[in-house]
């Protein structure tokens, strides 16, 4: 049976490195953001994100978070801006999260710990294809968005709706209709670096956004996210929690932010 990578104490981060080698590389993610050794950059331009709800396809529990993918064939969901150069395609946008509140997320402000955050990955189409651009050092761009405790949040409760028919590892159901751009915070003020991927094969192909301000998310939406299971149906019941990778070092990267 494939032990696989995965959060637990025998396949977890501290042991990606022996399959994945490029785990101790240069540019891995994620990493703790000091705001004050940030150097703000004016030549940073706004990020513009243009999603059509209906490239909303499908959400799936993949062993290691939810996912969920959008229909990305022609440019009608796209980013651009900010530190990146042309134009990149939403692919996906999948969650990590704690057991508990104070832990889960994977970028970290002064040391300080979220609950969760949200990934919105997209892929540069000056190649032809996700599985392409993840190999080319500009070829994704991630956009982080860190989750708080406050108020109950309308547009995550759409996921997590659908969370009863995808509980065990492989299961999908399909999800239309979703404007991803209501997850996303007032102000999209931000940092940005030279990353990774956060998870296996931890490809050093990401330039990483992560947006200053957070969204909200309440305590019994969180318990939502940990009545997800990372293993199949009829495996031994194990809660999909603590599904994040620690902070990694910067290794001299130069953090910028669009923002004073
Ligand atoms: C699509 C994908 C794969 C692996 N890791 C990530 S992540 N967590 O860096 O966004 N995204
Ligand atoms: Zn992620």
């Amino acid at each position: 049976m494939s032990h696989g990578w995965g959060y637990g104490p025998n396949n977890g981060p501290d042991t990606w490195s022996e399959e994945y080698p490029v785990a101790d590389g240069p540019r891995q993610s994620p990493i703790n953001i000091i705001p004050k050794e940030a150097t703000f950059d004016p030549s940073l331009k706004p990020l513009k994100l243009t999603y059509d709800p209906s490239d909303a396809k499908s959400i799936l529990n993949n062993g290691h978070s939810f996912q969920v993918d959008f229909v990305d064939d022609t440019d009608s969901s796209t980013l651009s801006g900010g530190p990146i150069s042309g134009v990149y395609r939403l692919k996906q946008f999948h969650c990590h999260w704690g057991g508990s509140d104070e832990r889960g997320s994977e970028h970290t402000v002064n040391g300080v710990r979220f609950p969760c955050e949200l990934h919105l990955v997209h892929w540069n189409t000056k190649y032809p294809s996700f599985g392409d651009a993840a190999k080319e050092p500009d070829g994704l761009a991630v956009v982080g968005v860190f989750l708080k405790i406050g108020a109950a949040n309308p547009s995550l409760q759409k996921v997590l709706d659908s969370f009863a028919s995808i509980k065990t590892k492989g299961k999908q159901t399909s999800f239309g209709q979703f404007d991803a751009k209501t997850l996303l915070p007032p102000s999209l003020e931000f940092w940005t670096y030279d990353g990774s991927l956060t998870t296996p094969p931890l490809l050093e192909s990401v330039t990483w956004i992560v947006l200053k301000q957070a969204i909200s998310v309440s305590p019994a939406q969180m318990e939502k996210f940990r009545g997800l299971q990372f293993g199949a149906e009829g495996e031994s019941a194990c809660d999909m929690v603590d599904n994040f990778r620690p902070p990694q070092p910067l290794k001299g990267r130069l953090l910028r932010a669009n923002f004073k």
